[in-house]
C-alpha cells in the first residue's frame, strides 16, 4: 500500500483506463471486467456533456430497470437533470426499441402499449383444450431469416406448463398456430412485448420505406447510443444494432463476456465478439477491479476461460481468504446445515463473516436456482391466480421488498380485483383503467391497501380472500356478476422461514449488486469436478458461479457437499487461492 502522500500506481492506471474508456470515440467497444466502474465510466461520459442546450442526445441503454435508475440517479444527483431528459433518453433497450423503432409506425388506436411480459394480461391461448396463458410460452427470434422467424421454445417450458399439456388432444404444431393466433389478437388490440418489440424493430430496419421513416429521426436525434451489459445482447438484439451500425448511427457498446449468463435465452456471446470487432479492431480494457479483493480477483481467474491473470485490484488489500463451508444440504432451502458445528449454513456463514468484521447486513447469499435459497422471495412466474397473490400478500407484509416486488405485487392484486370488478370487459388494467376513468396511484394504492388486509395465507385462505374481496370497497364502475373472477384452488403456500437477517437472491437477480460477503451455495454433487475441468466459454453454469463470487468485496464463501470440500480445497490451492475450510 502507498501512504496518502504517494501516487498509487495501480489507482493511476485504472483511472487511465476508465478515462480512456470515457473519451474514446465512437463507435467502439469497452471491454471490462467485473467491478471495473462500467456503470461509473458510462455515467461519467455522459456527465461530460457540455450544459448547454445540445442538438443530438446521448442514449444510455441497459437492460434492467435498476441498471436505468441508477444511471438516471447518478445523473440527477450530480446536478445534471438535463442528461435525463430529451434529447438525451436513458433506459432499456425493449424500451428504446419501442420508443424508436416500433411505436412511431402502429396506428395511434388502439393506444400502443409496451408490457412488461404477456403475464401483464389475462391472455389465455384461445381454441384448445387447456387454458394456459400466451407469457407461458416463450418464444425465439432467428434473425438470419430476411423475415425474422419466430417459434415457440418447446424445450424452454417450465414444468407447470409441461404438466399442464402433457395429455393435450393437440399438436404442437396446432397449438403453435393458436399461439401465434392469440398473439395476434393482442397484438391487434394494441399491446405487444420485448419481444414483438424485437420482430416489428427488425422488420421496420430491413424495409426501405419503413426504414426510410424511422432512420432520419434516429440519427439526428442522437450523436451516439451506448449499451451496458452488451454481453446479454440476444441474436435479434445485435442483429438489429448492426443494423443501426451500417445506418451510421455511432455506438459504444461495454460489456464482460465472461459475465454472460443470459445463453439460455438467446444471448449471443460470440455474436458479439464479432460485432465488437467491427467497432474497434482492439477493444478498450478495463482490467481494474475497484470492488473486490486481491483474493477474490484470484478466485474470480479460476473460474473464467483462458489463462487470463487475476484482475487487479485497485483499491482494496484485505487478505480474507475464500471460504469453504462443508454443507449438508437438504431438499429444503432452510435446511442446509454447516457439517462442522450443525448449524444452518447461513448462521454459520454470518458467525465466520463476522470473525472478519463483516457483518450481516452486508452480505448476501445466493445459488443458480431459487429452490436451493433460504426464504421465499420471488413471485413464482407461472402459478395460479390464489397463489400468486399469496406471494404478493408476503410481500406487503415483507420489510425488506424491493420497490419491483411491490410494483408486481400490486399488479397481481389489480389483476384479481379487476377480474371480479370488471368482469368480461376486454384489454388489460390500463383500457379497463381508462374506460372508468381510474388514475394508476388509485388503482395502486387500493391494491397494495387490499394486499395488506388479507390474513397471512395458509391452505384454506381462499375463501377468506374471497370474501375479503366482496367486501372492500369497489372502485368506480364496478359491476360484479356473482362468483365471476372468484381465484379458483388452494395457494402453494411456502413454510414460513426463520429470518437469517441477510440478503438472498439467485445469481441471476444479482447482476450489478455487491457485497462485502457473499456466500454462494453449491449444492451439487460434482460441482469441484466442473470447476476443475468445464470451459467456461461453453458452460454457462461456470459464469454463473463467476459472477456470483465478483459480487464480494472482501469476503467469498462457498458451501458445497461435505464429501467435495476437500476437493475444492485441493484446486484452490493448486491455483494459488488463499482459503480456509471452516
Ligand atoms: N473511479 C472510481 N473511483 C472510485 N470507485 C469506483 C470507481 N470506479 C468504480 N468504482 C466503484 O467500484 C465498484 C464497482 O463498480 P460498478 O458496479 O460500476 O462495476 P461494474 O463494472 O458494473 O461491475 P460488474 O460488471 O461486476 O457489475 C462500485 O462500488 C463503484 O462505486
Amino acid at each position: 500500500m502507498t501512504t496518502p502522500e504517494q501516487p498509487d500506481p495501480v489507482r493511476a492506471d485504472a483511472e487511465k483506463q476508465q478515462q480512456a474508456a470515457m473519451a474514446v470515440a465512437a463507435p467502439a467497444y469497452v471491454a471490462a471486467c467485473p467491478g471495473a466502474g462500467k456503470t461509473h465510466v458510462i455515467t461519467n461520459r455522459h456527465l461530460q456533456s457540455p450544459r448547454r442546450r445540445l442538438r443530438k442526445g446521448r442514449a444510455l441503454i441497459s437492460f434492467t430497470r435498476v441498471a436505468r435508475d441508477q444511471m438516471a440517479r447518478r445523473c440527477r444527483s450530480a446536478g445534471r437533470a438535463d442528461l435525463v431528459q430529451a434529447p438525451h433518453f436513458i433506459g432499456t433497450l425493449d424500451s428504446f426499441l419501442w420508443e424508436f423503432l416500433v411505436k412511431p409506425r402502429r396506428a395511434a388506436q388502439p393506444t400502443p402499449r409496451l408490457l412488461e411480459s404477456w403475464a401483464s394480461l389475462k391472455a389465455p391461448v384461445q381454441g384448445t383444450d387447456r387454458e394456459i396463458n400466451l407469457h407461458r410460452f416463450p418464444m425465439t427470434i432467428d434473425p438470419s431469416y430476411r423475415k425474422a422467424r419466430e417459434t415457440v421454445a418447446w424445450d424452454k417450458l417450465d414444468y407447470d406448463t409441461r404438466q399442464l399439456i402433457k395429455d393435450t388432444s393437440y399438436s404442437r404444431a396446432q397449438w403453435e398456430k393458436k399461439i401465434f393466433e392469440t398473439r395476434k389478437a393482442w397484438c391487434d388490440e394494441g399491446y405487444l412485448t420485448g419481444h414483438e418489440a424485437r420482430v416489428l424493430a427488425l422488420w421496420n430496419l430491413r424495409h426501405a420505406q419503413t426504414a426510410a421513416a424511422l432512420l432520419p429521426p434516429l440519427l439526428s436525434r442522437f450523436a451516439e447510443v451506448v449499451v451496458d451489459e452488451a454481453q446479454d445482447c440476444s441474436a435479434a438484439d445485435l442483429a438489429i444494432l448492426q443494423l443501426l451500425h451500417d445506418a451510421g448511427l455511432p455506438q459504444v457498446l461495454v460489456g464482460d463476456p465472461d459475465q454472460a449468463i443470459y445463453a439460455w435465452r438467446g444471448a449471443e456471446p460470440r455474436a458479439l465478439q464479432s460485432f465488437a470487432a467491427q467497432l474497434s479492431p482492439a477493444p478498450h480494457r478495463l482490467t481494474g477491479n475497484w470492488r473486490s479483493s486481491p483474493v477474490i480477483c484470484r478466485l474470480a481467474s479460476t473460474l473464467r476461460t483462458g489463462q487470463r491473470p487475476p484482475d487487479t485490484s485497485v483499491v482494496r488489500d484485505d487478505d480474507v481468504p475464500v471460504l469453504v463451508l462443508p454443507t449438508r444440504f437438504a431438499d429444503s432451502g432452510s435446511r442446509h446445515l454447516h457439517a462442522p458445528t450443525g448449524a444452518g449454513i447461513v448462521d454459520a456463514f454470518r458467525t465466520l463473516a463476522e470473525e472478519y468484521a463483516v457483518p450481516a447486513k452486508d452480505c448476501l447469499v445466493t445459488a443458480y436456482k431459487y429452490a436451493t435459497l433460504p426464504g421465499i422471495t420471488r413471485e413464482k412466474p407461472n402459478t395460479k391466480a390464489i397463489t400468486s397473490l399469496a406471494w404478493a400478500r408476503t410481500v406487503t407484509h415483507t420489510p425488506s421488498a424491493s420497490g419491483d416486488d411491490l410494483a408486481r405485487a400490486c399488479a397481481v392484486a389489480v389483476r384479481v380485483l379487476f377480474g371480479y370488478w370488471y368482469p368480461g370487459e376486454t384489454g388489460g388494467p390500463d383500457r379497463i383503467m381508462a374506460r372508468h376513468r381510474l388514475s394508476a396511484e388509485q388503482v395502486n394504492r387500493t391494491a397494495f391497501a387490499f394486499l395488506h388486509s388479507l390474513p397471512a395465507p395458509h391452505r384454506e385462505w381462499g375463501p377468506q380472500v374471497w370474501q375479503a374481496m366482496k367486501a372492500w370497497p369497489a372502485l368506480p364502475g364496478a359491476a360484479p356478476q356473482g362468483g365471476k373472477g372468484r381465484p379458483a384452488g388452494k395457494p402453494t403456500v411456502s413454510r414460513p422461514q426463520a429470518a437469517t437477517g441477510i440478503r438472498t437472491n439467485i445469481v441471476h437477480q444479482l447482476k450489478g449488486d455487491e457485497a462485502d460477503g457473499v456466500l454462494l451455495l453449491l449444492p451439487d454433487s460434482g460441482s469441484v469436478q466442473r470447476w476443475a475441468t468445464a470451459d467456461p466459454a461453453t458452460d454457462e453454469v461456470l459464469r454463473v458461479w463467476y459472477v456470483a463470487v465478483t459480487r464480494a468485496r472482501r469476503l467469498a464463501a462457498v458451501a458445497l457437499p461435505d464429501e467435495e470440500s476437500d476437493q475444492l480445497a485441493r484446486l484452490l490451492a493448486e491455483r494459488q487461492v488463499p482459503f480456509r475450510v471452516a
